[in-house]
């Protein structure tokens, strides 16, 4: 087995809200094996995201947390851009309207990896060809305003990626997209994170998507992380009501109820 990149520890993350206190995490024990696919799966509000930004080191000011978070294998914590690499649902919020998409993409490089613009913009090119986009020397020198949503997500991803992180969360990433798309986005994180030997950490409410490709699932409730397991393992045979009714509904769970109360008599 793998070793362990991240280990967390009775992770409690509480924020103030309205004078009083949320618990969006409650004791939460995961671990993050180094090179895996690993899908947080809940509904909205279940403390998806919170995880993801107390494990980056990214939670907003006057949130409480406790417990560890740690990296067995890193002397210092992983920095954020450089080591962890982030794409997040709205590709329009992470892309700057006004800077073109080679200096957007080549930045990264420059600010984490040194490179000069020359160098910084061949990588760009390098990472617009491996995402895909279309006429990539063109796209360079274009804005985001030029490019379809699935487009937009592909530069963020390549935005991403571009200071060699060895860890890339994916919050959300394809939930503003059609199905089509989505599953496009999903097969490209998929192939870049196994050729480029990253770790994902891939957040959805979306459980049929994940178990399409990650080799584990954690699924969360209420801030509760109510199972984990090999993806397989927990599809056919999952050890908490929560879970046997997210199968067996095959919940996308964003999608509110087709029909309410009892069926007629
Ligand atoms: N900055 C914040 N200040 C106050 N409360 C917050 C903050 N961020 C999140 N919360 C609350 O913490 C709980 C967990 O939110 P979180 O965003 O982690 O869930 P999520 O599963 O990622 O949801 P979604 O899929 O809707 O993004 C929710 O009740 C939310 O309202």
């Amino acid at each position: 087995m793998n070793e362990i990149l991240c280990a967390v520890r009775k992770l409690s993350v509480t924020y103030g809200k309205n004078g009083g206190q949320a618990t969006a995490l409650h004791a939460v024990d995961l671990d993050v094996i180094a090179g895996e696919r690993l899908a947080i799966i809940g509904e909205s509000g279940s403390g998806k995201s919170t995880l993801a930004c107390a494990v980056a080191g990214l939670l907003p000011e006057g949130a409480r947390m406790e417990g560890k978070i740690s990296w067995p294998s890193r002397n210092t914590p992983p920095v954020p851009g450089r080591d962890i690499g982030f794409v997040f649902q709205d590709p329009t919020a992470s892309l700057n309207p006004v800077l073109t998409i080679g200096e957007q993409i080549a930045e990264g490089a420059r600010q984490h990896l040194g490179f000069g613009w020359k160098k910084a913009l061949d990588k760009a090119l390098d990472l617009l060809n491996q995402v895909r986009i279309p006429l990539p020397e063109r796209a360079l020198a274009a804005y985001p305003h030029q490019f379809s949503g699935g487009q937009r997500q592909r530069i963020a991803i390549a935005a991403a990626i571009a200071a060699r992180p060895s860890f890339l969360i994916a919050d959300e990433a394809t939930s503003a997209l059609d199905m089509v798309v989505q599953a496009e986005i999903v097969s490209l994180l998929d192939e870049l994170v196994r050729e480029n030997g990253m770790t994902l950490l891939f957040i959805t409410h979306d459980l049929a998507l994940a178990s399409g490709f990650a080799d584990r699932v954690a699924i969360f409730e209420n801030g509760h992380l109510v199972e984990r397991g090999a993806t397989q393992t927990v599809l056919y045979r999952p050890q908490t009501a929560y879970a046997r009714s997210l199968i067996a509904n095959h919940l996308d769970l964003a999608s509110p109820p087709l029909l309410s109360g009892s069926p007629p008599p």
